[in-house]
């Protein structure tokens, strides 16, 4: 039983799993900076997350998410909306887990497609056949999650709340 904003709060999941809404919400019960990663890496270049596909390549963009997220440590604890594709490089672990406890909000992919709308400001969401080939091939990775919590069940504010409840009765 602790402060369940004590070391930060990392959030991960698919692209429209409600990672950036929800850590707003988390925001209003944590004294912690809230920073969206996909808004960092954005801050960082000068360019958006489509220039940056069009112009240096998904490996580029990775290089970005990883270099930001070594440019936080030293504002940690916070709490952290990451991009979708986060967990696929190892070496971003140790870092995500460093900022904060790595919590995934689950959604189906069912809730994917109705939250994404027409997928724009998202490379990766363009060809839906390709998005739902990554859709399953992240499941098993984004369960390497220090807390796995169903990110569809209710509004941002309720499952702000269930993340909140769960860290609070973690061990210390
Ligand atoms: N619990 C919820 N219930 C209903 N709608 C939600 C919920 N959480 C988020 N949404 C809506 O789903 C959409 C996607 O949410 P959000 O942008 O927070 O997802 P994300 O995980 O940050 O996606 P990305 O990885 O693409 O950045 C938004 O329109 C948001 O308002
Ligand atoms: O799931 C992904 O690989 C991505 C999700 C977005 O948040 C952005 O980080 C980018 O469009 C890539
Ligand atoms: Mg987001």
């Amino acid at each position: 039983m602790s402060n369940p904003c004590k070391n930060g709060i990392v959030l991960i999941g698919f692209m429209g799993a409600g990672k950036s809404t929800v850590a707003a919400e988390l925001g209003h019960s944590c004294r912690l900076p809230v920073i969206d990663l996909d808004q960092e890496i954005e801050r960082r270049s000068g360019r958006t997350i489509p220039e940056i596909f069009e112009h240096s390549g998904e490996e580029a963009f990775r290089q970005s998410e990883t270099e930001a997220l070594r440019g936080l440590l030293d504002q940690a604890p916070l709490i952290l909306a990451t991009g979708g594709g986060v967990t696929g490089r190892a070496e971003n672990w140790p870092l995500l887990r460093r900022l904060g406890r790595v919590v995934y909000l689950r959604v189906s992919w069912e809730t994917v497609l109705l939250r994404i709308g027409s997928g724009q400001g998202r490379p990766l969401a363009r060809d839906r056949v390709r998005l739902q080939a990554l859709f399953e091939q992240r499941l098993p990775l984004y369960e390497e999650a220090d807390l796995v919590i169903d990110g569809e069940g209710g509004t941002p504010a309720s499952i702000a709340r269930d993340i909140l409840r769960k860290l609070y009765w973690e061990k210390a």
